[in-house]
């Protein structure tokens, strides 16, 4: 449980007697918490801790009193009939609580509430129906299904039917059934691919496996080395950021000398360079003919719509009808062929032919010194996809941008191209989704700017975790490649990061929510989510959310002024104020624990030295001249701290062991101080900075470009 504001003038008076006066308080609670819940702004996504206050304040009043009355303590000894109407308005409280917790992102609180609702009130159509959200964006999509059965089986089971909500649930239900069908089939195609596709993977020290609950996983087949290349993808498309159009190749992506540009020019389109050697690939060439006349057209007619993602949709499309063009000439092929008994062709060779196989890609990929996986359509639409949760607006300019790209298709290519090529409107919108949930942006390897959008299939099977294993980039030639970040066991899962891991747990998973529509179950996030900020007086433990406990305050008349009270199960103790937590609890590994101790203190000194040039800039008896330590000491025992710490850095050790945020916070802090140094001058203040990059090397070469600028940011001077 979080530390939860509590409003001053609200007074809690403990001395409930009976049934009557119980209800009545729980129900001024959820009454208070209900406008609370109204005034809130719908546009803030974070928790509104108003609401979830008096809602925990009314589920309180029950615990603290239910057992009570229940047990006879009282002479007012609770009926059943009174019992149920209780346990009813508490189930609904949870249920609200449950709604606040989810508009906040915090899907596991979210869950826990809605579970305790129906415990309490198994009819509680709209608790079993909150659960179901929750374990959908936890992904436990069967556990989800069993729960909207529950809800509809409430709805059935309550007298006054609220129609919208059993038709909410109804529609719930058929989309968690469709979801289901939906995984099942991803785990068929898993299961095949395992089996037809062994060669590409062996290539590769990974196994691929089918994991409930998290799908399509890649696992490292042996012991691995850090940075040990575990996969390399060719892209299924991919484009040049617009900006790059006039300066780089438009099929390898690599920058062109000035002078070079205008020879490399398309003479058609005048709108796509190829390099020296891709001019003399006829994959490279006649890969840029097939779109050449798509590009021309929409410089004449269309100059705005020559944006990056539109380019990249007919890139996509184009690799699609040759796909499906190939397979339709393939079927009409064998189906002649049998026909006339001829001898039978194997579908391997005639695969080979395919234009869209990977025989048939590009001399300078299939020349390359390192292997790559090489991705056909069926591997792109069998990509995991949240078409259910596009909002209307996206699901609105999907459909117009689909329907731009078949007009402009026929026009170029015939009125009835498209049908003949076999793709519908809906597999358009479909694709989008997918492109939506897997592009990545495709990054430079040394200074990871972004330069272009792909999408490589095999990529996306990468699991996420807020602590990686893994990470990945762009090579020369613009294929994705992942390299662990540590040394990886044989079995271990390999993992990249979708998001800023520098940010908080409840930050990352609301990201992470909103962006890719899951609720982030790394181990890192679930280690962290149980931990408080805070640590109990006494035993000086660090709270958990499992070891804290919740009371009110005892006393008769009192208003709440500090806040809860905290109940450390550990030692028992209750207290009323709690310190924030030292920042050396964070590690349970000794030699990390004096690292920190070692820098917190040079910082220290560091920080008084700066108070006392400020004050006193002459005073000899400062603690820093005192302890008789030169500048040139200080900064050498900081540098050195550091180097200990990467010995010991955060991808080396386990998830239960370091909070990998607050390194990074000790280390922009670190900087900050040292940036106030008067006697540091900007040479040393570069090498600090040198130092620390290389110390976040892991986070730094993560694959998001948001993390880097903020980095950047804080490490300015
Ligand atoms: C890009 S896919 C990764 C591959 C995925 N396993 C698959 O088979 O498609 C992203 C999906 O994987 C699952 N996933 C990945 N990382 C996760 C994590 N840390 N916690 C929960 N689910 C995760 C979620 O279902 C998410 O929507």
């Amino acid at each position: 449980m979080t530390s939860i504001p509590v409003e001053q003038n609200i007074s809690l008076d403990n001395e409930i007697l009976n049934f009557k006066q119980l209800i009545k308080k729980i129900e001024e609670y959820k009454q208070i918490g209900n406008q609370e819940f109204t005034k809130y702004d719908k546009t803030n996504d974070n928790l509104n801790k108003k609401a979830v206050t008096y809602y925990s304040l009314g589920i309180e009043c029950f615990n603290n009193n239910f057992q009570r009355l229940k047990t006879k303590e009282t002479m007012n000894v609770i009926n059943d009939k009174d019992e149920k109407e209780l346990k009813k308005l508490v189930s609904i409280i949870y249920s609200n609580l449950s709604l606040c917790f989810i508009n906040g992102y915090e899907i596991d609180k979210a869950l826990e509430s809605a579970i305790k609702g129906t415990e309490i009130d198994i009819d509680n159509a709209k608790c079993h129906y909150r659960k179901s959200l929750c374990n959908q964006y936890m992904c436990n999509f069967k556990e989800s299904f069993k729960s909207i059965s529950d809800a509809l089986k409430a709805c059935n089971n309550n007298t006054i039917i609220d129609k919208s909500l059993k038709q909410l649930i109804e529609n719930e239900k058929k989309e968690i059934e469709k979801k289901l069908k939906k995984l099942e089939n991803e785990e068929i195609e898993c299961q095949n691919r395992i089996k037809e596709d062994y060669e590409q993977f062996q290539q590769f020290p990974i196994e691929l496996v089918w994991r409930d609950g998290f799908g399509r996983c890649v696992l490292a087949s042996e012991d691995l080395p850090k940075g040990t290349m575990v996969l390399r993808v060719s892209p299924f498309a991919s484009v040049l950021e617009d900006h790059k159009i006039e300066k780089n190749c438009g099929f390898c992506f690599k920058k062109i000398n000035k002078k070079d540009r205008l020879n490399q020019n398309c003479k058609n389109c005048k709108n796509h360079l190829l390099c020296s050697q891709c001019s003399n690939d006829e994959y490279a060439i006649n890969y840029h003919k097939e779109e050449c006349d798509i590009l021309n057209f929409l410089k004449e007619y269309y100059p705005s719509s020559q944006t990056r993602d539109f380019r990249f949709m007919f890139r996509v499309l184009l690799n699609v009808i040759r796909d499906k063009n190939f397979k339709r000439n393939q079927t009409t092929k064998t189906t002649t062929t049998s026909s006339s008994s001829s001898s039978s062709s194997s579908s391997s060779s005639s695969s080979s032919s395919s234009p869209f196989s990977k025989e048939n890609q590009s001399k300078q990929w299939l020349n390359h010194e390192n292997p790559f996986i090489f991705d056909s359509y069926k591997y792109l639409i069998n990509l995991s996809r949240t078409l259910d949760k596009v909002q209307p607006e996206q699901m609105e300019a999907f459909k117009r941008s689909a329907q731009s790209v078949i007009t402009i298709f026929n026009k170029l290519r015939g009125a009835k191209f498209f049908e003949q090529c076999g793709v519908t409107i809906e597999e358009i919108i479909e694709i989008y989704s997918i492109v939506l949930s897997n592009g990545h942006e495709m990054l430079h390897p040394l200074n990871c700017h972004t330069y272009g959008l792909g999408i490589f299939p095999t990529g996306s099977y990468l699991n996420h975790s807020c602590l990686p294993n893994a990470f990945w980039y762009n090579d020369d030639q613009g294929m994705m490649v992942f390299r662990t970040l540590r040394p990886i066991k044989k079995g271990e899962e390999i993992l990249t990061s979708y998001t800023d891991i520098t940010t908080e747990c409840s930050e990352r998973r609301k990201h992470l929510l909103k962006q890719y529509f899951f609720f982030c179950q790394c181990q890192q996030c679930k280690f962290q989510s149980n931990l408080t900020d805070q640590y109990c007086l006494s035993c000086k433990n660090q709270l958990t959310n499992s070891t804290l406990c919740f009371n009110l305050p005892n006393n008769k008349n009192g208003s709440i002024d500090s806040g809860f009270n905290y109940h450390c199960s550990k030692c028992n103790s209750i207290n009323k104020q709690l310190e924030s937590i030292n920042p050396s609890f964070y590690f349970t590994n000794q030699h990390d624990q004096r690292t920190f101790k070692k820098i917190n203190l040079l910082i220290n000194i560091m920080q008084q030295r700066h108070q006392s040039f400020a004050t006193d800039s002459i005073n000899k008896n400062n603690e820093y001249l005192m302890k008789g330590m030169p500048d040139h000491i200080v900064y050498k025992e900081i540098t050195n701290a550091l180097e200990q710490s990467m010995i010991l850095n955060p991808s080396k050790v386990s998830a239960d062991q370091v909070f990998t945020n607050s390194l990074i916070q000790y280390y922009f802090r670190l900087f900050q101080t040292l940036k106030l140094e008067k006697q540091i001058d900007t040479k040393q203040l570069q090498s600090v900075k040198s130092k620390i990059l290389q110390l976040l090397t892991p986070i730094i070469h993560l694959p998001s470009s948001h993390h880097k600028p903020s980095i950047e940011k804080k490490l300015n001077y």
